[in-house]
């Protein structure tokens, strides 16, 4: 049967207040750009605009800024049908961004009691999740109940009608308690996942242990779940490997870089693209890695998601200029 949603992201959709005056810490920033914000969000959105069919489950504040942010990603083609508003009064995350140097740029994140952790196992229905081929989870979901066990259902849920799970460990240290605690929910949903994306360092929360190399992480992983591991590692590139023993290595394409944050969604977004339409893990690589190059290139996260046409162009300047 051909399912409606090419994917279903679940967990925090949210606001980035971003820094237009660079080159300044945010001490001394007055001026902001509003955009919508939160890795999930930003994949979803990265994703609808590459063409995939996209749904989203969520919870955003009843105000202004949840409205915001649900119309926007209605707008680029999201269906919005299960992103809930909070009827408690939680209020959406807000993440200010802080652009010192393109090699130095920070975010600033307010989630105190953030809308997102609220999601709770009710909002998310089995009948929605029937009509995914992919569930992408974000780690941040598992840091506090209720938004835990809601993520904690939709993995069960998606496992028990065979829609191929993604954990992109999107780790944000502001929200969790302890570093065990963390490791724990983070293996936990790992241990199950069909496809896991992270950095080097996020992989060293999900192990609590600082120092392992990809080969220790993936023979961990691999003894589970995962058929499909990426390790991502900034400016360095990043490293595939399949469970049937296979290794990929991309590097970056080179661009003049505004600030590095929006690289793991972006890179993310392009990368499950590729993957879903089959085009093989080297080319999924290249495809995450172009868009992240695109994305740090520009002031969001989510509105410099490129489209098809435009990732598929940059790739093809980019190789014609190495081979001339
Ligand atoms: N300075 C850079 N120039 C070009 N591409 C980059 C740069 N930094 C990161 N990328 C790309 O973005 C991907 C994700 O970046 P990384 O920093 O590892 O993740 P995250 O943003 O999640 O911390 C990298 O694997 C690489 O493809
Ligand atoms: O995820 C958030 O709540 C903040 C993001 O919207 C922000 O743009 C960001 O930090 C993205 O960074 P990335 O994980 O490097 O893609």
């Amino acid at each position: 049967m051909s399912q409606k949603f090419d994917l279903i992201a679940i967990g925090r959709a949210a606001v980035d207040l971003n820094a237009v005056e660079y080159n300044r810490p945010l001490e001394e920033t007055k001026s902001f750009a509003k955009f919508v914000g939160g890795s999930p969000a930003n994949i979803a959105i990265g994703s609808a605009k590459l063409g995939q069919k996209v749904g989203f489950i969520g919870k955003v504040s009843d105000d202004q800024l949840g409205h915001y942010v649900t119309q926007y990603m209605a707008d680029v083609g999201i269906d919005t049908t299960q992103m809930v508003k909070d009827d408690a009064g939680h209020k959406i995350g807000l993440t200010f961004t802080e652009i010192i140097s393109p090699e130095e740029s920070d975010i600033l994140m307010y989630r105190n009691e953030a809308a997102d952790l609220y999601l709770t196992t009710a909002d998310v229905s089995e009948e929605y999740l029937a009509q995914a081929k992919m569930l992408v989870i974000s780690g941040t979901g598992l840091a506090q109940s209720p938004s835990r066990e809601a993520i904690l259902k939709a993995l069960t849920v998606a496992k028990s009608l065979g829609v191929e799970v993604v954990f992109e460990l999107d780790y944000r240290p502001y929200t969790w308690k302890n570093a065990e605690e963390t490791s724990l929910y983070y293996q936990l949903v790992a241990q199950r996942a069909d496809v896991i994306i992270g950095t080097r360092d996020e992989f060293d929360v999900l192990e609590n242990h600082h120092g392992n190399t990809n080969e220790q992480t993936i023979a961990t992983l691999f003894k589970y779940d995962p058929k499909l591991i990426v390790i991502k590692s900034g400016v360095q590139g990043s490293n595939a490997y399949t469970k049937a023993g296979d290794h990929y290595h991309f590097g970056v394409f080179k661009t003049k870089v505004l600030k590095s944050f929006g690289a793991g969604d972006s890179f993310a977004a392009g990368f499950l693209y590729a993957y879903s339409h089959d085009l093989g893990i080297e080319t999924a690589l290249k495809y995450g890695s172009a868009a992240a190059s695109i994305v740090i290139s520009q002031l969001s996260s989510s509105e410099a998601m490129p489209d098809l046409a435009k990732l598929t162009a940059f790739i093809h300047e980019a190789e014609r200029q190495e081979v001339h």
